[in-house]
C-alpha cells in the first residue's frame, strides 16, 4: 500500500540464549516475536498490552535503538537498517522517539535552548539565525513561553518537561513519531492536555504515530487503529472503534472486562491478567490458553496465526468470539 509509512514483518527480538564462556545453555527471553504491524500516514497505531508484553522492546526495534534478532522494518518506504547506515541524520528526520518519564529523559545540564539546539545542528545542519527560528517554532508548537527556552529541565513541571521532550522528538521534522507510554508519568489533570497537544501537532505536521501504552482508555481516546500484544506478539488488530466495540480475542475481552474506566466496571479477570508464562520457557501453544474460557486441545499445541477474522479485523485465536 502506497500510503503505508511504518511497517513491520516478522519482527522478533529474543535476549540472551546462545551459549556462556563454558558451554552452558543461557536462558533466552522471547521478548517480541514474529510483529508484523503498519500504520498509514498520518494514521495513529496504539499498541496496547500489560507490563512485560514486550511493547517498549518493539518502540527500541522500531527507532532503531535496538537491534531486531529476525525480521524487518520499514520506515517511509525503506528499510530501516539501510537508514540507519546512512547515518543519524536519515534516520532522525524519519523517525523520533519520545520516552515516558520527561525529567529522566532530558539532560539535567542543559537549556531548553541547548537540548532543542543538538538535532537541528546534527540532524538538519542549520545555521544560528535557522536554529533560532527553528526554536521559536518549537516552542511555539508546544504551547511553551518563549522565554522558557534558558531554563534547566528541572525547573518544569511533568506536563511541561513532556513538552519539550515533544518539541526535541519534533526538531528535526521527523514523519513518525514513537511515543512511549508518553502520558503514564503525569498526573491525569495533565494527560487530557498533552493527549490534545499531540493531537493538534499530528494535523499540523502531518505527522504518523505509534503510541504504545498499557492504558487502554488512552489508547482508545488517541488511536485510530489498535495492535493488543500479549506475551512478545500481537494477538489482535483492527481500527479502535471496532476492537474496543467488538474485540475477537479473549485475552482483549479479559482486558477490556478488567480496565477501570469510569463506567466500566472491574471485571474478575484483574488478578489473572497479572499472571503471564515464563518469559524463558514459553509455551508451545497460545501463551494465553491456561487462562482462556475458550481453551480446548488445539490451543495448547500450536501458536495460533493472526489471521483476518472479519473485515479489517485480524486476530490470533483458533477459537475468536
Ligand atoms: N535487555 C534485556 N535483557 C533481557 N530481557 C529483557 C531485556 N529487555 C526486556 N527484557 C524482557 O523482555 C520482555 C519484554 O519487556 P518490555 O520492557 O519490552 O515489555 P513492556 O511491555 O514494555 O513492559 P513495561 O511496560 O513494564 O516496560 C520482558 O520479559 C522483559 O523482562
Amino acid at each position: 500500500m502506497s500510503d503505508t509509512v511504518l511497517s513491520t514483518q516478522g519482527l522478533t527480538k529474543t535476549f540472551g540464549g546462545g551459549r556462556s564462556l563454558f558451554g552452558a545453555a543461557r536462558p533466552a527471553v522471547h521478548a517480541v516475536q514474529d510483529v508484523t504491524v503498519s500504520a498509514r500516514r498520518t494514521e495513529t497505531l496504539g499498541i496496547v498490552g500489560e507490563s512485560g508484553c514486550g511493547k517498549s522492546t518493539l518502540a527500541r526495534m522500531l527507532v532503531g535503538l535496538l537491534k531486531p534478532s529476525g525480521g524487518d522494518v520499514s520506515l517511509a518506504g525503506r528499510e530501516l537498517s539501510v537508514l540507519a547506515r546512512e547515518g543519524a541524520k536519515a534516520l532522525g528526520s524519519t523517525i523520533q522517539y519520545v520516552f515516558q518519564d520527561p525529567l529522566s529523559s532530558l539532560n539535567p545540564r542543559k537549556t531548553v535552548r541547548q537540548i532543542l539546539e543538538a538535532p537541528l545542528v546534527h540532524i538538519l545542519g542549520l545555521d544560528r539565525a535557522g536554529r533560532a527560528a527553528r526554536i521559536e517554532e518549537l516552542m511555539d508548537a508546544v504551547n511553551l513561553r518563549p522565554e522558557f527556552v534558558d531554563r534547566y529541565p528541572h525547573e518544569f513541571s511533568g506536563g511541561q518537561a513532556q513538552r519539550i521532550g515533544i518539541a526535541r522528538a519534533l526538531a528535526a521534522d521527523p514523519e513518525i513519531l514513537v511515543l512511549d507510554e508518553p502520558v503514564s508519568a503525569l498526573d491525569v489533570s495533565v494527560q487530557a492536555q498533552v493527549l490534545n497537544l499531540l493531537s493538534d501537532l499530528k494535523a499540523k505536521f502531518d505527522l504518523t504515530y505509534v503510541f504504545i501504552s498499557h492504558d487502554l482508555a488512552v489508547v482508545e481516546a488517541i488511536s485510530d487503529r489498535v495492535a493488543v500484544m500479549y506475551f512478545g506478539r500481537v494477538v489482535e488488530e483492527a481500527p479502535a472503534d471496532t476492537l474496543f466495540a467488538a474485540p475477537k480475542h479473549p485475552y482483549t475481552r479479559l482486558l477490556l472486562d478488567s480496565a477501570p474506566v469510569v463506567g466500566r466496571p472491574l471485571g474478575t479477570g484483574a488478578e489473572e491478567i497479572a499472571e503471564l508464562p515464563d518469559p524463558l520457557a514459553p509455551p508451545p501453544g497460545c501463551a494465553f490458553a491456561e487462562r482462556c474460557p475458550r481453551a480446548r486441545d488445539d490451543c495448547r499445541a500450536a501458536v495460533p496465526p493472526l489471521e483476518t477474522k472479519a473485515a479489517d479485523h485480524s486476530a490470533a485465536c483458533f477459537h475468536p468470539l
